[in-house]
């Protein structure tokens, strides 16, 4: 049954589990838990005192015999919806014993094996060995070559026990660096333990993590980095629960927060450990209103963990609704799309009413006309002048409406000519001006704006050619081409854009493109709506365009080195690739952009853009991350080409624009 009832979540977040002991009556377990309102059970599937060298056969021979019950005690939806399986916690892959090594090894072949068998969606896989996990991961890996279906969740602590430990000691940060004496990486930092294991075997997709939470947590910006990583399940222990005045379960400010994300990000709770709040049974929860069922209350409040999961549905259910824009950008979470090319294509009607949705932009660009017309012109020659305001590229006339209604607002006369190169959006634009009796004041023309003769000369050229990145629709290359025709002291509006990038942590996004198993994939950038991604340092700016631009000789190739620190208290992290933004002024003061700290509110026309890395690039605590970006012009196209150059070195992305450019 899950958590609560929230418009819009159909995620994994809705259901809660809990971590159970091995028992041989696993029907009835199952059926204690689910009668309690829990969805799942995380249970062992074998029996904890089974040890392969202890049996009298060769456990890999043809008579291995039973090592746990029957699969038919359960009906195969039962074991597939209800139950993940839990590796034995014994298990040891990488001790120096090697009685302990083989009987872990050959145990979890087994286990897995079992798992795979009851078609279960996955399996927990104990803790590693502090960067000491060579082995285990070997094994993991080569399991995880015959998955099909199953995921495998690696347990993980948030916070190692070495730094619980050191939390209340003032010595707290030299811990947090010890290193580990081979590799050198802070030993004392679970997310260390976990990367080594993703890497050893090959970011499999089919690996993720399941983090165990406990009372103590590490700081705010550590916590973040595993937003970027596949993180299936958190283990709440029952030890991380404080208690209410009325002797209840509750969790601290943090801790809320802390679950509340994680909800989120379709992550699912599984409760563990033994209640350390003993109510009274009669008792009905504070937390959940009473459906004046009271036996059936005090059926559920016989479960030990029953309050804790009350708490757990409390928060889920106060949880805010998401707002419109989130619900329109729901499906298209960390979903990757080809960037639109305008200038080379010709938008289809759907995109054109995508945009046109986006009442924010256009009234951001009313606010930029409004202001320009008032300084060009003062109120005593309103009456007599007639500015010519040139929409480039208009599509279907939106932008069209905007200057009219800032003209009309600011009282001010326009002449407006409508310049389109898509001949469909022609069509619609005709027939938009007749409906609206604008046949007097606009002109339509269609055309490229590059190749057009203008009549006269404009005095405000209104153009929205902007990308994710600002620069990357080719906005540079259409108005430099364009502003023949605006007066020497017109005005552009926007009169500049600046694209921005940061380095992230994205493990779904580097899975997705290395799923097409070719390198052009590696080397293009997407257009993404991230949600399951770590901003791992503040953005930065790249590159800025100046427009009108009449310097003489200035070109629109670019490039820029940038240097990224990561706050301290991160720790180390993956660097799966960049995210790039756009800031644009539109006139003075009057801005529209995404990059986000200071992005538009309310705007949906721009999804961010990623440019992934071919290898993820570790950048250990305390290290700085070199970006180096270029935009290249070529005669018939323009392209990007990126490089990492510390803490280690990458190939050069995308040489001559290989594998992804922008027709010109
Ligand atoms: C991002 S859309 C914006 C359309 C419209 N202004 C709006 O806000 O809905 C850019 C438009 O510019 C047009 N365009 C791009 N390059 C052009 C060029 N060189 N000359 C004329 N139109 C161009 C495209 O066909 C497209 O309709």
């Amino acid at each position: 049954m899950p958590l609560g009832q929230r418009s819009f979540d159909n995620s994994e977040a809705r259901y809660c589990g809990a971590e159970v002991e091995f028992s041989e009556d696993i029907e009835n377990a199952l059926t204690y838990n689910l009668e309690s309102s829990f969805d799942f059970i995380v249970a062992p599937l074998t029996n904890q005192d089974f040890r392969p060298s202890k049996l009298k056969v060769s456990p890999l021979g043809s008579a291995v015999p039973p090592f746990a019950g029957s699969d038919l005690v359960l009906s195969p939806a039962q074991w597939s919806g209800h139950v993940v399986g839990k590796v034995s916690s014994w298990l040891d892959l990488d001790s120096a014993e090697d009685l302990v090594r083989v009987d872990s090894e050959t145990t979890l072949k087994l286990e897995l094996g079992w798992a795979a068998h009851l078609s279960l969606q996955a399996c927990l896989l104990p803790t590693p060995r502090p960067l000491n996990c060579g082995n285990y991961a070997r094994c993991v890996n080569q399991a995880l070559q015959g998955l099909a279906h199953m995921q495998l969740w690696l347990r993980i602590p948030l916070q190692s026990p070495q730094m619980q430990e050191a939390e209340d000691t003032p010595e707290e940060e030299t811990v947090f660096l010890m290193r580990d004496s081979i590799t050198g990486w802070p030993v004392s930092d679970s997310w260390e333990w976990w990367n080594m294991f993703r890497m050893l075997c090959e970011h499999h997709s089919h690996l993720s993590v399941a983090l165990d939470i406990t009372a103590s947590l590490p700081p705010a910006s550590s916590i973040m980095r595993w937003i970027g990583e596949p993180v299936r399940a958190a283990i709440l222990h029952t030890s991380a629960f404080l208690t209410n005045k009325r002797g209840y379960p509750c969790l601290s400010k943090r801790h809320q927060n802390l679950i509340t994300m994680l909800f989120n990000h379709s992550v699912q709770i599984v409760l563990s450990g033994e209640p350390l709040h003993h109510l009274d049974e009669s008792d009905l929860s504070p937390n959940t209103e009473s459906n004046g069922n009271c036996s059936e209350d005090a059926a559920n409040a016989r479960h030990p963990l029953k309050p804790y999961l009350e708490y757990i549905a409390y928060l889920y259910r106060r949880m805010e609704p998401p707002t419109e824009q989130e619900r329109f950008e729901m499906s298209y979470r960390d979903f990757l799309q080809a960037p639109l090319q305008p200038l080379m294509d010709n938008l289809e009607a759907q995109t054109y009413e995508t945009f046109e949705k986006d009442s924010t932009k256009y009234s951001q660009y009313q606010k930029a006309v409004h202001a320009a017309l008032l300084d060009r012109v003062s109120e005593s020659e309103a009456s007599t002048t007639i500015i010519v305001l040139m929409v480039v590229g208009a599509g279907r006339g939106p932008l069209v409406r905007a200057s009219l209604k800032a003209a009309e607002e600011a009282r001010r006369q326009l002449r407006v000519y409508a310049v389109e190169k898509n001949p469909n959006a022609v069509v619609t634009l005709h027939s938009l001006i007749k409906m609206e009796g604008w046949e007097e004041m606009v002109n339509i023309v269609s055309c490229d704006m590059r190749q057009w003769n203008a009549p006269e000369q404009a005095d405000i050229l209104v153009s929205e050619l902007l990308g994710s990145f600002g620069d990357n629709e080719l906005s540079p290359e259409c108005l430099d081409g364009a502003q023949r025709f605006l007066k020497e002291d017109g005005i552009s509006i926007p009169s500049s854009y600046t694209s921005f990038i940061g380095p992230i942590t994205a493990s779904k996004l580097h899975n997705d493109v290395k799923s097409y198993n070719d390198l052009a994939h590696f080397e293009t950038a997407y257009v993404v709506k991230l949600h399951n991604v770590a901003k791992l340092a503040a953005p930065k700016p790249v590159f800025t365009f100046h427009h009108p631009n009449f310097i003489p000789g200035s070109d629109n190739r670019r490039y820029k080195k940038l240097v990224f620190e990561l706050p301290e208290d991160t720790g180390s992290a993956l660097v799966h690739g960049f995210a790039g933004y756009f800031d644009a002024v539109l006139y003075n003061d009057v801005h529209l952009g995404i990059e986000p700290s200071t992005s538009t509110p309310n705007m949906f026309s721009w999804f961010s853009i990623f440019f992934p890395l071919r290898n993820p690039i570790y950048v250990p605590v305390g290290c700085k991350l070199e970006l180096h970006f270029w935009r290249c012009v070529g005669p018939t196209k323009v392209w990007y080409e990126w490089a990492v150059t510390a803490p280690s070195v990458s190939a050069v992305h995308n040489t001559n624009g290989r594998s992804y450019w922008v027709g010109l």
